[in-house]
């Protein structure tokens, strides 16, 4: 810092109110955990879950059996009923499995406050229609303001208090100032990212273990969630074969140009994909037995049948969804997944997984970056790339 900037006058530090009572709706183990987060943060908090037996067990016992090894804090009202959690709340958090979000989105719009904005803590794309999260809220719960929060965090460990960044964007960062002439002006930008939806949700569930990073790209930020999970099955279907660290990085590294190439096309940003949303969350879920998705992964590897890895789980595991979901929409913008596609068609049984192997590694060589043109593309001396082209659905 030189003499002149530090001799200049302090830049005033905005206040920023946050959030007193936020209903966290859906109490399976991530919900539970940010009901957590948002305790330990001082909030009044109200956790709403569908199944009967869980708000028993917690009442009886303390522990929510969707976080089985952690007591819920006595501070956080536990109920199944939707209007008793959103009366009074000025925040949701909604934390429904991608697949269910609409249906819950629309009960809680009967119950909620109007304005009260809602926060999307899902990671996937529906199926029936291909929308993202977001696009789905705004069908449901028209005209709601909305945010997005994702990041590298396994619900047990944000329920330890161990220290997890997330993402939180909300799309209410307009620039303060008319910059129609030119480049956006980062200090507007700044500025208007301070007076946002998603500062506000930060400083309401900061903490000293949980920290939030802003964004003003949803897209972004729902793109790598989404994908992330699809990637963890092919890391977790390459383990669970007996392969090494070499693939699962080659994995890891093309699975976050398709996610940017995806991202992209759907209007986020390059920077939203290298954080904790995308190569954050990505790294996370593709290199530990954590990840449900990574161990449904591990368990098609080692010869399990789809049904048979998912048998008898009640947790979620949106990849194995989100691998068809994420490829359709892929497909209807021309943009190139084969890593996500050659998981979907493992999951759908039309092609086994040496072969997907094959047709991966014997796809056309090309430049590593799109960015260098032209694109060049040469077969590859061992091609069978043609596997994964005929597994179209
Ligand atoms: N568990 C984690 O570490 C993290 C999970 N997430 C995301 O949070 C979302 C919720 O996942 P978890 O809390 O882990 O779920 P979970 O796997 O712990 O529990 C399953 C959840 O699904 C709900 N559910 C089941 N059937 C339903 C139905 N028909 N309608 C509505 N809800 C139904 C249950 O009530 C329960 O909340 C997912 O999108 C997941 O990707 C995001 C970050 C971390
Ligand atoms: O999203 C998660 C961590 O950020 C949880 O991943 P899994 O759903 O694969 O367990």
């Amino acid at each position: 810092m030189s003499i002149e900037e530090s001799s200049s006058a302090p830049e005033p530090v905005p206040v920023i109110t946050p959030f007193r009572r936020v209903a966290v709706i859906g109490g399976g183990a991530w919900g539970s955990a940010l009901a957590m987060v948002a305790d330990r943060a001082g909030r009044e908090t109200r956790l709403w879950i569908r199944e009967a037996e869980a708000v028993a067990a917690i009442r009886a016992g303390g522990r929510n059996p969707f976080l089985p090894d952690h007591d819920m804090p006595a501070g956080i009202s536990v109920t199944g009923d939707m209007g008793q959690a959103l009366d009074g709340a000025d925040l949701a958090l909604l934390v429904i499995p991608s697949q269910f979000l609409r249906a819950m989105a629309a009960e809680v719009e009967r119950h909620a406050a109007p304005g009260m904005p809602v926060v999307i803590c899902s990671k996937g794309i529906e199926r029936d229609t291909g929308l993202l999260m977001t696009q789905v809220i705004a069908e449901v719960m028209p005209g709601r303001p909305q945010a997005v929060l994702s990041g590298p965090s396994f619900a047990a460990e944000v329920a330890e208090g161990q220290p997890t960044a997330v993402t939180i964007a909300s799309a209410d960062v307009q620039p303060l100032e008319d910059d129609e002439d030119g480049p956006l002006d980062p200090e507007s930008m700044g500025a208007a990212l301070v007076a946002s939806l998603a500062a506000r949700v930060a400083v309401t569930l900061g903490t000293t273990s949980f920290r939030p990073y802003l964004s003003d790209d949803l897209t972004g930020v729902e793109v790598g969630g989404a994908v992330k999970n699809v990637l963890a099955i092919a890391c977790g279907i390459a383990a669970g074969r007996g392969l090494g660290s070499n693939p699962r990085a080659a994995i890891i590294t093309r699975g976050l140009a398709e996610l940017k190439r995806l991202a992209q096309a759907l209007g986020g940003r390059r920077e939203t994909v290298t954080g904790l949303a995308g190569i954050g969350d990505l790294t996370l879920t593709c290199s530990s037995e954590q990840s449900r998705n990574f161990t449904f992964g591990l368990a098609l590897g080692r010869g399990a049948t789809p049904d048979e890895a998912l048998a008898g789980k009640s947790a979620v595991v949106e990849g194995a969804v989100n691998a068809e979901t994420v490829t359709a929409l892929a497909r209807r913008l021309g943009v190139e997944m084969p890593i996500s596609e050659a998981v979907h068609a493992i999951i759908r049984g039309r092609l086994d997984i040496d072969a997907a192997m094959t047709a991966l590694l014997t796809r056309p060589i090309r430049a590593e970056s799109r960015a260098l043109e032209p694109v060049v593309a040469i077969d590859h001396p061992a091609s069978r790339a043609s596997d994964l082209e005929t597994t179209d659905a």
